[in-house]
């Protein structure tokens, strides 16, 4: 297995196929929906709420809600349905979760998009879930994770999830590898790689990404989605708390195992951070888009796909050069 990180890696150059990079197609089609580009919004407190949801899923973007506030999910749901947007929502597999999907099939509630939100997805109860979810909801599409290895991959898939989510510690505000000693952090894009092989349905990157250009990289190794949680804190429309220090204003970003989700010091995966205050999310999706096009340009070509094909070379910790965003 190759261990190597978005910043140990360059994408290497092919000839352009295009006169302009409006030319070039970003969208991605995952489940029955087409959306703008393959990058989803995390899955937690400070980075989605309904506001936001509704937003995205006008806009043409995926979003996944976070599912810390259980209670609200069915009139979520119904919201939802109610613009005639899809519904997509997140469960955990607490004995109350599997009740949870037995009221949405009572309810004919069916959400568009299920995800199995856990630490380590690798786990008897998560397949459980997966094959109860099927069972019961069979149209609704069922992420699964967060796995890090090709026989989570496989396993989950066997279950019958439709795609499964790679990332075990990368994020930013995670501590789990200094907790456990676990993980893809620090080598999140060769594990990706790794479990991309394994794969034969899509699969969600999530976790570990600091530049829009990580976001090509992921699809190159194998994602067909990309969940960013750091990215998209400290928006006028993240959820996170405004706080301002030294004149300066910052949105909070915390992790969903962090005491400050938890309410308690039990288990801690997480902190909090300050995201400093970033302006319209709107402006921020529409980069990414602009640079995904270039990212698709330089690949030498004028969808996702060509960015798959592209060579590349592993410069070990020297490409930033000292330089900064
Ligand atoms: N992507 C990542 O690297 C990580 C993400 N997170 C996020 O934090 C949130 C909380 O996650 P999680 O604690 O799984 O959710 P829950 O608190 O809902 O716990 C999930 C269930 O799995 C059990 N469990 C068994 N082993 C583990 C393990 N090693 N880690 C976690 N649970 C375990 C838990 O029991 P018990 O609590 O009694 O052990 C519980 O019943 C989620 O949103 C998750 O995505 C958290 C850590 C890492
Ligand atoms: N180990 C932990 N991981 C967490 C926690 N809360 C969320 N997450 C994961 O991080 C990504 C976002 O990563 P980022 O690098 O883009 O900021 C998120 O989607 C989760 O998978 C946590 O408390 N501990």
């Amino acid at each position: 297995m190759d261990v190597f990180d978005y910043e140990d890696v360059q994408l290497i150059p092919n000839k352009c196929i295009v006169k302009s990079r409006s030319e070039i197609d970003t969208t991605v089609r995952f489940g029955n929906e087409t959306f703008k580009i393959p990058v989803v919004p995390a899955n937690m407190q400070t980075i989605i709420d309904e506001p936001l949801a509704f937003w995205l899923a006008e806009n043409h973007y995926f979003y996944v809600m976070h599912r810390f506030q259980p209670e609200k999910r069915v009139a979520f749901i119904e919201k939802m349905h109610a613009k005639n947007l899809f519904a997509s929502i997140s469960v955990g597999v607490k004995t109350d979760e599997f009740d949870f999907i037995n009221q949405l099939a009572e309810q004919d509630l069916i959400p568009e998009y299920i995800t199995i939100d856990i630490a380590h997805g690798h786990s008897q109860v998560v397949i459980d879930m997966i094959q109860h979810i099927k069972k019961t909801l069979p149209k609704s599409f069922v992420i699964a994770g967060n796995v890090g290895t090709p026989e989570a991959v496989r396993d989950l898939e066997r279950a019958g999830a439709d795609a499964t989510k790679v990332g075990i510690g990368p994020g930013k505000v995670c501590i789990t590898k200094i907790k456990t000693g676990f993980g893809t952090g620090g080598w999140q894009l060769g594990a990706l790689r790794w479990c991309a092989k394994a794969a034969t349905k899509p699969i969600i990157a999530d976790g570990g990404i600091r530049t829009n250009g990580d976001i090509a990289k992921s699809i190159r190794f194998g994602a067909s989605m990309v969940m960013i949680g750091s990215l998209f804190a400290g928006h006028t429309e993240s959820p996170g708390q405004l706080v301002e220090e030294d004149g300066q204003q910052y949105k909070e970003y915390f992790g969903s195992a962090s005491e400050f989700q938890k309410g308690t010091h039990q288990n801690v995966e997480g902190k909090r951070i300050l995201a400093p205050y970033k302006g319209a999310i709107s402006d921020t999706l529409t980069e990414m888009r602009q640079d995904l096009q270039s990212s698709i340009s330089y690949a030498g070509g004028k969808r996702l796909s060509s960015l798959r094909k592209v060579d590349y070379v592993l410069v070990r910790h020297s490409i930033f050069n000292g330089d900064v965003l």
